[in-house]
């Protein structure tokens, strides 16, 4: 009865909104009225198919269980969304092995926290395209049957799971030219890539056009898309990825692509003018040396890497002291590389942002922005796909397809996209 009276009270506040509808909203309305009450009889079970793990380790910690708990909205800010496709990030495989359980913890939801004492039954998955369910008392943007994307925070249950909860922020409309196993290649990185170049960097649509920046490991989900959005924002790009890589990032608009394989990475892009800005998805401390070394002296250029000690820190020594050493070793760095050549040393985060992931969802119904997507696998084999991300050489991303289950709430069975060849092939094109 609990449930019921919440969908009810929804679907007033929902009713108030609308205006005289016209024939197309009345359809929808019936679509919305028939999701509302089939997936009233799914709460009724009150349990979902996701795949979860109990304890941190490797791949056979990894467990597909249809008695998971179903999410609900516990604050007017959240919306219910129904999966329709995830996809994984190198944060996954990280994280199934415990990566930044200690700092992840603080920003856990309390509530469950302190219902089971314990994250798990923990859910991965960081990226979402599916389609709204429910929405909370004071949701303005969203309405059940709406199609949208998101990326989801570490710190919340993730996307390989038939329903999710986020916050109305957190969610964008999903660009309407996107199948959603395109769509949930995008939020992750897309957020992540923003936050970086934006924030740290300083970038944005309206300085870029006499910017050169620097992209390291361009091949990868981050880099193909900063690549794209660099590109649509008018900075000249340059990339370092493997040799077999760089039909791919030219294809998706680099300027110049230098094969780290071929010989000493440094040494080839020395030649090369300096740049404006750095971002680094390869980490490490060589490339950090010469990287930093390639910048533009006394302009005020940036370095931004995405590799960033900060939750191995507070892994191995506790959440005090890994923060302590992670802000040392920060403000130190940042200090150094200030004062002997003038340039700014940052670490990059993925932050939350639907309003940014709307600004996105334009540029790819623009024709600006492609989803690369190398794989995708079915909800049966996420163990697969998680095998196929940890052997890295990462070429776009690996999508999975959630709604292509049988699910109470559809028949519809949905079918993986082009793998990799297709997916590239269309990138080239569009951009060439
Ligand atoms: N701080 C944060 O909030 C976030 C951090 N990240 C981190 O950023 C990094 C990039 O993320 P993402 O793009 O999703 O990772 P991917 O695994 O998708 O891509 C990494 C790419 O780098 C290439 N690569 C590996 N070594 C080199 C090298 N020495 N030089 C050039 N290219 C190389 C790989 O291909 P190949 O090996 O074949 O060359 C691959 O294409 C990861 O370390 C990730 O953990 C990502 C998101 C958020």
């Amino acid at each position: 009865m609990a449930s019921l009276r919440a969908l009810s009270s929804t679907r007033v506040a929902t009713f108030f909104y609308r205006k005289a509808p016209s024939s197309t909203q009345v359809l929808a309305s019936c679509s919305i009225w028939c999701r509302r009450n089939l997936y009233g009889s799914l709460r009724r079970h009150n349990s979902m198919s996701a795949w979860v793990i109990d304890q941190y380790g490797t791949n056979e910690v990894l467990r597909v269980s249809d008695e998971i708990m179903m999410p609900t909205i516990n604050l007017a800010s959240e919306v219910l969304i129904k999966v329709e496709a995830a996809s994984l990030n190198p944060l996954d495989i990280a994280m199934r092995g415990g990566y930044g359980a200690t700092l992840l913890k603080l920003r856990r939801d309390p509530m469950s926290v302190m219902q089971n004492d314990t994250e798990f039954p923990l859910i991965l998955g960081r990226d979402v395209s599916g389609v709204v369910v429910e929405c909370g008392s004071q949701v303005t943007h969203f309405a059940p049957g709406d199609e949208v994307w998101a990326a989801v925070p570490p710190w919340k249950q993730g996307s390989l799971a038939q329903y999710l909860t986020l916050t109305e922020y957190e969610v964008s409309h999903k660009p309407k030219s996107l199948s959603h196993t395109e769509a949930a290649s995008v939020p992750y990185v897309a957020t992540t890539a923003l936050s970086a170049l934006v924030n740290a960097a300083g970038l944005c649509s309206d300085n870029c056009s006499d910017k050169r920046v620097l992209i390291t490991g361009g091949s990868g989900g981050v880099g193909t898309f900063s690549i794209q959005l660099l590109k649509a924002w008018g900075a000249h790009v340059t990339v370092t990825c493997a040799g077999n890589a760089e039909g791919l990032v030219r294809g998706l608009g680099a300027d110049k692509v230098v094969d780290y394989t071929a010989g000493d990475v440094a040494a080839q892009l020395e030649a090369t003018e300096k740049y404006d800005v750095v971002l680094d998805n390869v980490g490490g401390v060589d490339t950090e040396r010469w990287a930093l070394g390639l910048l533009r002296p006394w302009s005020g250029a940036k370095y931004v890497t995405l590799v960033s000690p900060l939750l191995h820190s507070t892994d191995a020594a506790g959440l005090a002291e890994g923060l302590a050493r992670a802000g040392c070793s920060l403000h130190s760095k940042a200090l150094q590389n200030l004062l002997s050549r003038g340039v700014f040393y940052r670490w990059g985060f993925y932050a939350p942002d639907g309003p940014a992931l709307d600004e996105v969802s334009a540029l790819v119904d623009a024709g600006k922005l492609l989803p690369v997507v190398q794989a995708c696998f079915p909800f049966s084999q996420v163990p697969q796909a998680f095998q196929r991300v940890e052997q890295g050489h990462a070429r776009g991303k690996t999508v999975i397809s959630v709604g292509g289950q049988r699910d109470p709430l559809s028949e519809q069975e949905e079918g993986c996209p082009a793998e990799d060849g297709d997916r590239h092939a269309r990138a080239q094109t569009a951009h060439s």
